[in-house]
């Protein structure tokens, strides 16, 4: 399903209110929210209205597990970091337990040692099923999302939760959770917009299936739902 708002500042609190429903309703019936969030820039707007009074006073914090889709390999302090970015926006304004929040990211591992411990601690929470209440996710301008990039060998992991690998285009390495387990999640919502993305989303939603150019078409939950969050310029194109 695809939801399509005036401007990106209408999504914010559209996404915000599906953040909340998935966090209450889940801890309702479950006990527990597991959530993976997204990184760039797409979600900030997002984050900040999470962490106003407003909002999040609707959220028992200490239910709330925190995981991300993808993170670049660098320290937890880097401008870089999709960790840090949630932590400035939303992370650091809430009451939640610091062991409840899982960044993709350990000081002395190496990024494919960690993807392995990385996919243990989310076992931890939910066994073998690998189901997260709610993945938010963005999308690159080249229709990647998460760290899956057009061409690249993750595209084909099928087994493994979590993979990390060095991107060569970009001189570093990442670490993501693979399609495999995103499309076990209850709810994926991707927030896209602007006019940047416009060929990649048409592509992913109207064009030949290509997940090695387009890698967001591999997104099709098996048992969830999935929603895109845009605005009109990015379905102009
Ligand atoms: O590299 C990344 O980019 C995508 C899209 O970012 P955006 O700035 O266009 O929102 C993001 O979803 C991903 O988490 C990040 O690592």
């Amino acid at each position: 399903m695809i939801s399509i708002f005036n401007n990106k500042e209408e999504i914010a609190p559209h996404a915000a209110n599906i953040f909340i429903a998935a966090a209450q309703n889940a801890i309702q019936q479950r006990g527990r929210f597991l959530v993976a969030l997204t990184g760039g820039s797409s979600p900030v707007s997002i984050y900040k209205l999470l962490a106003t009074p407003q909002y999040k006073t609707k959220i028992d914090w200490n239910n709330v597990f925190v995981f991300w889709g993808d993170e670049r390999w660098v320290s937890l302090e880097d401008a870089r970091s999709n960790a840090k970015m949630s932590y400035d926006y939303l992370l650091s304004h809430v009451e939640i337990p610091k062991s409840n929040i899982f960044p993709m990211y350990k000081e002395g591992f190496l990024p494919e040692e960690y993807a392995l411990e990385y996919e243990k601690s989310i076992k931890g929470l939910t066994g073998e099923n690998g189901q997260f209440d709610l993945i938010l996710l963005g999308m690159g301008d080249d229709g990647h999302t998460a760290s899956l990039f057009p061409g690249e060998a993750v595209l084909q992991e099928n087994h493994k939760w979590v993979s990390a690998y060095y991107l060569e285009s970009q001189s570093m390495y990442r670490i993501t959770l693979t399609a495999s387990i995103i499309n076990k999640a209850k709810e994926i919502v991707v927030v896209t917009f602007g006019e940047n993305k416009a060929h990649a989303l048409n592509e992913v939603l109207y064009g030949d299936y290509n997940p090695e150019k387009f890698p967001m078409q591999l997104i099709k939950p098996l048992d969830g739902n999935l929603l895109f969050l845009t605005d009109k310029a990015a379905v102009s194109g």
